[in-house]
């Protein structure tokens, strides 16, 4: 694992060279997503099936083997023992009460003269969400990317979910059976993408597709952009750590884990002011990587991405953050209050040295399907408003006609359009 110092004179060429990473970037992934985007477009089924078959390594005939239906959702439910039922439903409703917090209402005005203008919200009628699991399954991502579309009152999720040698997660299903999915189609990656972006025979064409993924994922929802909407293109996870070095050393080395376990490319940083704290920090990693079942991805990930960096203050921590703009930010502080608020560049801001990562992952609340890749900078994390739309609304009085009527005139006139202008003016009193 690198370790950095922000006082080393080519430390900013170091941090970029750290963080230099771009979804979806690779030109052979690019192709090999285009070619199988088209192939799903052009023969549909066929091709979902024959991709499945090849990338997940299963010998379906045809893609009724790869269609779930409510019931089968509800009968994973039913098997699993009550304390994990318990832990879903727990995280459900958590998940839900804070995006119900989330849902914009339409509202309008009245100018004097009567005119009426304002926004009207509606819920899109149909989503896809992708759920990934190549590497792992995650029965969250299935409650983050289906409670705030369910809040938001979409018509119907269509959640994708590969099954990578055919074997099905119960608790996936579960969670997609309490969070009010529709149907699940399980296939993965970039044909998944396009079988919901196009429509096949037996996958319904959704109207935006949200949820994380590996690169093919990412490079197929880039890809289909503009056929559908999507909420974000995702990169691994990230994890950035902000500790005065009190927290004790153990708890920060496994929240580093916590994400480097995601990925060999997922990404994990300390900033500390403190060398010795760094110095058991890196002594904890050493002493629990040999205890962790992923060991080998932890390993490969702290490896490839993972740096210990000592700054000067806190101060400069959270500059140091605001550039990094991580998918998550740790601030294990005794008074993280003081220094959230400089904070202007995160997916989302963890509170204190009990609040681990991990917690928001699951169960605290807010979604964890959030910005990566420095997109903190202008990107949001997954929301109701992501399966909201907006229209506008504009009724004109009599009175109100008279009044834009001209002001509409002359700029139509300066633009050259005439037909806009005489429309405008057609409705003045003569
Ligand atoms: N941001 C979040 O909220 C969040 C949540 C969970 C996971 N993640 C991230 O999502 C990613 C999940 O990746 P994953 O791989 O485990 O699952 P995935 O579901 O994204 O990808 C699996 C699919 O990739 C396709 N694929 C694999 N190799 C291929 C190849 N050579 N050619 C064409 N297609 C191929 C297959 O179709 C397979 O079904 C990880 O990076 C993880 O960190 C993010
Ligand atoms: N940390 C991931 C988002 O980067 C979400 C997740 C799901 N399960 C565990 N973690
Ligand atoms: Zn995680």
């Amino acid at each position: 694992m690198q370790k950095l110092s922000s006082s080393q004179p080519d430390f900013d060429a170091r941090l970029k060279a750290l963080l230099a990473f771009e979804t979806a970037q690779d030109p052979a992934v690019d192709t090999a997503v285009a070619a199988i985007c088209d192939d799903v477009k052009a023969r549909g089924d066929a091709a979902v099936v024959e991709y499945t078959n090849r990338f997940d390594r299963m010998h379906v005939a045809s893609m009724a083997e790869l269609t779930l239906s409510r019931d089968e959702l509800q009968a994973a439910w039913e098997r699993l023992p009550e304390h994990v039922q318990g832990a879903l439903s727990t995280a459900a409703e958590r998940v839900r009460r804070y995006h119900e917090k989330q849902l914009a209402h339409s509202w309008s005005y009245e100018d004097e003269d009567g005119t009426l203008l304002g926004q009207q919200v509606t819920p899109l009628d149909r989503v896809g969400i992708y759920v990934p699991g190549g590497k792992a399954a995650y029965p969250s991502s299935v409650l983050m990317n289906a409670m705030p579309a369910k809040v938001a009152g979409v018509g119907e999720i269509i959640m994708v979910v590969p099954t990578p040698n055919g074997e099905r997660n119960d608790l996936v299903l579960a969670a997609a059976f309490i969070a009010g999915v529709d149907k699940v189609f399980t296939c993965g990656g970039a044909q998944a993408v396009a079988a919901l972006a196009y429509g096949t025979e037996s996958v319904p064409q959704v109207d935006k597709i949200t949820g994380p993924g590996n690169a093919y994922v990412a490079a197929a929802k880039r890809r289909v952009f503009g056929v559908v909407g999507i909420d974000m293109v995702a990169g691994p996870s990230e994890i950035l750590v902000i500790c005065d070095g009190e927290t004790d050393p153990d708890w920060i080395a496994m929240d580093l884990f916590s994400q480097a376990e995601h990925d060999e490319i997922a990404q994990a940083i300390l900033l500390c002011p403190s060398a010795d704290y760094i110095a058991k920090v890196e002594a904890s990693i050493e002493k629990l990587l040999p205890t962790m079942p992923r060991r080998a991805i932890i390993e490969a990930s702290l490896g490839n991405r993972g740096a210990l960096i000592e700054v000067r203050d806190l101060d400069e921590a959270c500059d140091i953050a605001n550039y990094i703009a991580p998918e998550h930010l740790e601030l294990s502080l005794a008074k993280p209050e003081d220094y959230v608020a400089k904070i202007r560049h995160a997916g989302a801001i963890f509170m204190g040295r009990f609040t681990s990562e991990s917690l928001g992952d699951y169960c605290a609340g807010p979604n964890h399907v959030l910005p990566t890749s420095r997109t903190a900078r202008f990107a949001s994390p997954l929301g109701v408003y992501d399966f909201q739309k907006r229209s506008s609304l504009i009724r004109v009085s009599h009175a109100g006609a008279q009044q834009l009527g001209k002001v509409a005139s002359i700029l139509a006139h300066g633009e050259g359009l005439t037909a806009h202008a005489r429309a405008a003016e057609l409705r003045l009193d003569k």
